[in-house]
């Protein structure tokens, strides 16, 4: 088993492991070293590696194959799962494709927790839907254990997370393969953040994830059975700044990439705002303004539709930002 590395023997160039094992057994010392690795990794690179998570390998790698297979067929196999106008899912369940215009070179077929009755999956091989599905189920239970584990980090009552997002019909999974670099070029998804609470990958052997840590890109190195999280806009606010939403991207390769990405989402009825732990109670002035999620949602998917001309123009958290007072 590998245990975690320690703080300071970390080196830079590589981003911070946690085991989760202390948490399947009574092993309060495993429990507090790796809470406190979760807790500089949200300080510094809003980025870590989780292993021993309780998800299989197997489960992980029969996930890939079958989306490498799916993505594999004929470009009109894959439009007969493109996502049905007019569906009151949050946001289009089924295949699509990145428009040829967009600098995003990906294609993905997004689900949601198959209860809602919104996922279009293929249903031959039979084991399609079954997989995927056990991901979603396994990855949902992963993130309820690191949220738990931010409570401890962030100082917060131990329920503090599941209480706050009682509501989970938002969270969504997607298959992800990223086309081949060409000669010129090769951004698979260009540099961001997340605009969810938490998000987890993983991925196959290609590897071209990579997190931006004072002002170095670093890469997030595909490795076996482990899974790595981010920690997205929501945690950022919330934490007034102490935690980071993560920047990062994809760097196409040689090869096609495939990647599974599961987003620990919020309901977008939720008012968004730094918590009094980390403002009034601490005499620090909140660095965000409040905001329903929903509309942050719609400000960054018309990013998407309808990409200002500048890339100033692009609406990201800091358009929530509170000037410091001069
Ligand atoms: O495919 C990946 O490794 C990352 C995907 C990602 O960052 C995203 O979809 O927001
Ligand atoms: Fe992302």
């Amino acid at each position: 088993m590998k245990m975690a590395s320690s703080m300071a023997s970390e080196p830079s160039t590589t981003i911070p492991t946690v085991d989760l094992s202390p948490f399947f057994h009574e092993d309060e010392a495993g429990r507090k070293q790796a809470t406190e690795i979760i807790h500089h990794a949200c300080q510094t690179y809003g980025f870590f590696r989780i292993v021993n998570h309780g998800m299989s390998t197997e489960l992980m790698a029969q996930a890939i194959k079958l989306s490498k297979a799916f993505f594999e067929l004929p470009e009109e196999e894959k439009l007969k799962f493109r996502p049905i106008v007019g569906s009151e899912a949050p946001l289009p369940a089924g295949y699509s494709r990145q428009p040829d215009h967009s600098p995003d070179k990906n294609e993905y077929l997004l689900m949601f927790s198959s209860e809602l009755g919104f996922n279009l999956l293929p249903a031959d091989p039979p084991e399609f839907r079954s997989v995927l599905d056990e991901c979603f189920t396994q990855l949902a239970r992963i993130g309820l254990l690191v949220e738990e584990i931010l409570n401890e980090c962030m100082g917060l009552p131990p329920n503090f997370f599941k209480e706050y997002n009682k509501d989970r019909r938002t969270d969504f999974m997607a298959a992800l393969r990223y086309f081949p670099a060409t000669g010129v070029e090769n951004n698979g998804l260009s540099e961001h953040q997340d605009g969810n609470c938490l998000t987890f990958v993983f991925q196959d052997d290609v590897g071209g994830l990579e997190v931006l840590k004072d002002g170095e890109w670093i890469s997030a190195d595909p490795q076996e059975g482990s899974i790595i999280v981010n920690v997205g806009d929501i945690i950022q606010v919330l934490s007034n700044n102490k935690f980071h939403s993560a920047m990062h991207r994809v760097v196409r390769r040689g090869r096609h990439r495939h990647s599974f990405a599961f987003f620990f989402n919020i309901d977008g009825e939720k008012w968004i705002e730094p918590l009094p732990q980390f403002t009034s109670k601490i005499g620090e002035a909140p660095s965000y303004r409040g905001f329903r999620y929903k509309e942050y949602l719609q400000l960054r998917l018309r990013n998407k539709t309808h990409p200002p001309s500048r890339p100033e123009d692009v609406i990201h958290i800091s358009h929530y930002a509170i000037s410091p007072c001069k």
